[in-house]
């Protein structure tokens, strides 16, 4: 077994006076897909911006194969491949225009432009303005862009989210290469059967805690479930409670 390529020891968040992320602990070793599962507010882009660097944590230290962010910001940068939530692109440049740029800024070959506009399936219209594109292929965009660098760990933001079963189909499958390559990933999602698909474990959050962590075979089975919709009813439907209470 290798060395943890992500630990998060104590990590908590406050803002504004109120706690958002209360203590969190996890690792992940190389090729582990974790998925990020919870209501509206249980914090998991709260959680994962902390990862990326993008917000710091009050509490708690978060390690990439090995680097603190606060120690070396550069290096800890380029073990991450981020795939936002949300993105305003440039207006008026292409695709490849785009990924171009991305690629000058870390130093990618233009060829390795190319092969990720392949794996996403945007190579043959990589020379339409992005500003043309339907949101299930800006989604192929970012997630090019995360992979551009090849960086050891993944992380994305509801990469998922509000897109046909054709693209959430085409999300597993590139998870799965990317696992298949080495990459570890975390990934958030509402939508628990690309979940259960595309990822070896799930954590629940809800109000800034972990309510259960597990991998995604026992998962429904410790509820005595066949599918993780069952089991997350059963932890948050059959008490009654909504899960961002
Ligand atoms: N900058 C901020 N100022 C105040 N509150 C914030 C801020 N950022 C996040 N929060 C609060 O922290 C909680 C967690 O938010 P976060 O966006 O991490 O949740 P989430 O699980 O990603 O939700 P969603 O599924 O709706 O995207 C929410 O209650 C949110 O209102």
């Amino acid at each position: 077994m290798g060395e943890d390529v992500l630990k998060l020891k104590g990590i908590g968040k406050d803002i504004g006076g109120q706690t958002i992320i209360h203590s969190i602990d996890m690792s992940l070793r190389q090729g582990q897909v974790l998925a990020l599962c919870g209501g509206n507010g249980a914090g998991k882009s709260t959680l994962l911006r902390m990862i990326t660097g993008i917000l710091q944590p009050t509490r708690g230290t978060i390690e990439v194969n090995g680097l603190q962010w606060r120690h070396n910001r550069l290096k800890y940068a380029e073990q991450i491949g981020y795939m936002p939530d949300d993105y305003l692109f440039g207006q008026g440049l292409s695709a490849e225009e785009t990924l171009a740029f991305w690629a000058s800024l870390r130093k990618v070959p233009m060829s390795r432009v190319r092969e990720v506009l392949e794996l996403v399936g945007l190579i043959e219209v990589r020379r339409k303005s992005v500003s043309s594109f339907s949101k299930g292929m800006r989604q192929r965009l970012l997630f090019a862009q995360a992979l551009l660098a090849k960086p050891p760990l993944l992380i994305m933001d509801e990469p998922t989210n509000g897109l046909d079963p054709y693209w959430m189909d085409s999300f597993v499958e590139l998870v799965r290469f990317a696992k298949q390559e080495g990459h570890t990933v975390v990934f958030s999602t509402h939508q628990l059967q690309v979940a259960e698909l595309a990822a070896d474990s799930v954590v629940f959050l809800k109000n800034g805690h972990i309510v259960k962590e597990e991998t995604t075979v026992s998962f429904g089975r410790a509820a005595g479930s066949s599918s993780l919709q069952a089991a997350f009813s059963s932890l948050y439907v059959h008490s009654n409670r909504n899960p961002d209470e």
